[in-house]
């Protein structure tokens, strides 16, 4: 393996096969029918996106209305920003005081990314609670760092923001109608969006059949919305056999995928699916993520309009977005001595409606001791640290995929 951190290694059951099957399933939608005011045309639309929520949690869309040049503006920046020295951009790298900026050390299920990002937020200040505490109510404010170069960087980024915050929301109302409900129905939640904005930058990997530019993940928030470049390496996980599939690059397209807000409120009728990011020996890759993400004192729960006391049960408990933001910035600046701490920490949030009591009670007992001692830096007697450890992803381990949880499958994010 030579001079590659062993960081980066993937388990052997999540290496990734360097034959790629690229599946022409993934549906392509035409957006331009959102130009006319031809109701049926819209009606018609919002079914497909629909269909595409169900049956992949992914789609791909054409004629969005986000101007190419705004789009080439960023793109050109973010590989201008990420070929400068590991010191330039460590000029604006992101810490504990300042969660934005430059960071090349992301861990996604505690194997390292192979991959550098630089994150910023839509909303200036974007407020968040300053722990993850369920009865501290303060809140903290998180900015942005920009680099002085490349000049115009900055300006390229906002104004490639807001344009797909325009695409986010047309797709959000065309979900709403998808559901039966209005098409602003969601709109509320985003007033004081905790969005962001991702640059990602995969490096020629040695190892591409050993390392992932980003392990398999669900998104956490309502939707995501990226554009990748021509050289490919998204991989979703094929919700009818469970294979992975490449996301074929196709020009000027946006790849659109629902967040596990979306499949919250939708009550399971559209799945966050895993998706995962291959890196190869031979080309660079860039592409840009928009989380497109709630107000911080949103309570995510199923729409009550979805529910009746028969078929349509509430799936899920309400959680507050924020916290669960925090949470997860928590384990962002804390290597935490335990894998998959994210899934055992918030295991209540999605399985308490879907697995046996019993043993989600004691998953939850041993996970809530665990993740205390790491949290406390193990201040809990050491000895006592492995045996827990190893109940607790072994209960991890053994959960079923349709009872993971709403925050273990998340690996992006704030
Ligand atoms: O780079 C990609 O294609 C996807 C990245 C991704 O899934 C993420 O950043 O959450
Ligand atoms: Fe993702």
């Amino acid at each position: 393996m030579g001079e590659v951190d062993s960081a980066f290694i993937q388990a052997i059951e999540h290496r990734p096969k360097l034959a790629v099957t690229e599946a022409d399933g993934i549906p392509l939608i035409d957006l331009s029918p959102l130009n006319s005011s031809d109701s049926n045309a819209i009606a018609r639309l919002a079914t497909e996106i629909g269909d595409a929520c169900k049956n992949w949690g992914f789609f791909q869309v054409i004629n969005h209305g986000v101007p190419l040049d705004c789009r080439e503006k960023i793109e050109s920046a973010s590989r201008t920003f990420f070929t400068q020295s590991l010191e330039e951009k460590s000029k604006v790298r992101r810490g504990e005081l300042s969660p934005m900026g430059y960071y090349d050390g992301e861990h996604t299920k505690n194997v390292r990314d192979w991959k550098e990002v630089f994150d910023f937020v839509v909303e200036v200040p974007t407020l968040i609670p300053a722990s993850h505490e369920p009865d501290d109510k303060e809140l903290k404010m998180l900015h942005n760092q920009w680099p002085v170069y490349p000049p115009k960087f900055r300006e390229a980024c906002e104004d490639y923001t807001r344009e797909t915050e325009k695409l986010s929301y047309k797709l959000l109302e065309l979900i709403s109608l998808s559901l039966g409900l209005p098409a602003k129905r969601f709109n509320e939640f985003f007033k004081d969006t905790t969005s962001f904005l991702r640059l990602n930058y995969y490096p020629r990997c040695p190892v591409p059949h050993l390392a992932l530019g980003v392990g398999r993940h669900k998104d956490a928030g309502a939707l995501t919305v990226l554009a990748q470049d021509a050289v490919g390496g998204l991989e979703v996980k094929r919700k009818t056999d469970g294979e992975w599939i490449r996301v074929k690059p196709t020009p000027n397209a946006y790849i659109v995928n629902v967040g596990d807000i979306t499949q919250v409120w939708s009550n399971d009728k559209y799945e966050s699916v895993e998706h995962r990011v291959m890196v190869n020996s031979e080309k660079e890759r860039f592409s840009i993520p928009f989380f497109f993400n709630p107000a911080h004192y949103t309570m995510v729960e199923p729409l009550k309009e979805l529910l009746d006391d028969h078929q349509n049960r509430a799936k899920y408990d309400a959680f507050n977005w924020g916290k669960f933001v925090a949470a997860r910035n928590l384990s962002n600046f804390k290597k935490l001595d335990v894998e998959n701490i994210q899934i055992l920490s918030f295991q209540e949030i999605r399985s308490v409606m879907l697995m046996d009591p019993i043993l989600f009670v004691e998953g939850i007992a041993e996970a809530a001791k665990v993740y205390t001692a790491a949290v406390k830096d193990a201040s809990v007697g050491l000895q006592e640290v492995p045996p827990l450890k190893y109940k607790a992803n072994a209960f991890s381990e053994n959960l079923p995929s349709d009872q993971t949880t709403i925050t273990g499958q998340v690996q992006d994010g704030l």
